[in-house]
């Protein structure tokens, strides 16, 4: 958890985000503190992967600024730009792992692209980042021969490959199981916490967003905009706002039910 003076690594100003003159969202503000786990949720359509690219510099603000580690986004170009890229690891929802290559070959694509470290140093920061996420045995594997659960943590894996102090996670538990979907949230919890990563996670699966989320905001389709900021389990049971009460209570009744037999 972020200590509660802990530096801003992130900066979000009055952004607004528009397509072809089509407002997805706009007045969107907050600000991320170094080693939180902060999350990005809402319902489908309302613009949180569309926030997510604006925070990578994908996106040109249409409106407002975003300062990553004290950096405007929109003011950089060349290799300013280049080089705070660099310091920001991103995980796509599937994982995007070169399939004819081994889990440890896809760390090193990054190591080769940004460093020139020698080959038997990529490969040891390769097994060491596939340590970190649990995935020390499977290093010769190719994506198709491993789990989607596996896929994620090597996913991660190669965002950490230059250390990057900030990782952003897009949907990381889509696709998997309950129980696998807690094995991530956990390596999550444990990285933040052991590495001192700042990660904002996209995600609008609630058992998610309860077990990792530091701090959240939530985003809404019909406001086209914030309309919660604060930490999930606060905004669970003390919310008034009638949209951010019914996402909790609905997906909390969709959550699988506890195991039988007991008590
Ligand atoms: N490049 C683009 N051009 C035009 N419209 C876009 C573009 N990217 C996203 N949109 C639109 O912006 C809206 C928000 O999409 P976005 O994918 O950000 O939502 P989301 O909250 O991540 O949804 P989901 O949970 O379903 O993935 C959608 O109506 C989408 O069609």
């Amino acid at each position: 958890m972020a200590e509660p003076q802990a530096e801003t690594v992130i900066r979000v100003e009055d952004l607004a985000a528009r397509f072809g003159g089509r407002t997805i969202f706009e007045h969107v503000g907050f600000e991320v503190r170094r080693g939180e786990v902060f999350v990005i949720l809402g319902g489908s359509g309302c613009g949180k992967s569309t926030l997510l690219k604006h925070m990578i510099g994908l996106y040109p603000p249409a409106e407002g600024s975003i300062h990553i580690l004290g950096e405007d986004m929109g003011s950089l170009d060349g290799a300013a730009r280049t080089a705070l890229l660099r310091r920001i690891g991103v995980m796509w929802q599937s994982g995007a792992l070169f399939g004819s290559s081994t889990l440890a070959e896809n760390i090193e694509v990054p190591l080769e692209e940004h460093t020139a470290l020698p080959a038997e140093a990529r490969a040891l920061v390769a097994r060491v980042k596939l340590g970190l996420v649990g995935l020390a045995d499977a290093a010769q594997r190719l994506p198709a021969e491993i789990s989607g659960g596996m896929a994620k943590r090597a996913g991660i894996a190669r965002a950490m490959a230059l250390d990057p102090p900030i990782l952003f996670l897009d949907e990381p538990s889509a696709g998997l199981d309950p129980i696998t979907s807690a094995g991530l949230d956990a390596l999550i919890r444990q990285l933040a916490r052991d590495l001192g990563t700042t990660f904002v996670v996209v995600t609008h699966e609630l058992q998610s967003i309860l077990a990792i989320g530091d701090r959240c905001i939530m985003l809404d389709k019909d406001a086209k905009g914030m309309i919660a900021e604060g930490d999930p389990r606060r905004l669970r049971d003390e919310s008034e706002n009638p949209v951010v009460r019914a996402f909790f209570r609905r997906e909390v009744l969709e959550a699988p039910p506890p195991p039988r037999g007991r008590g």
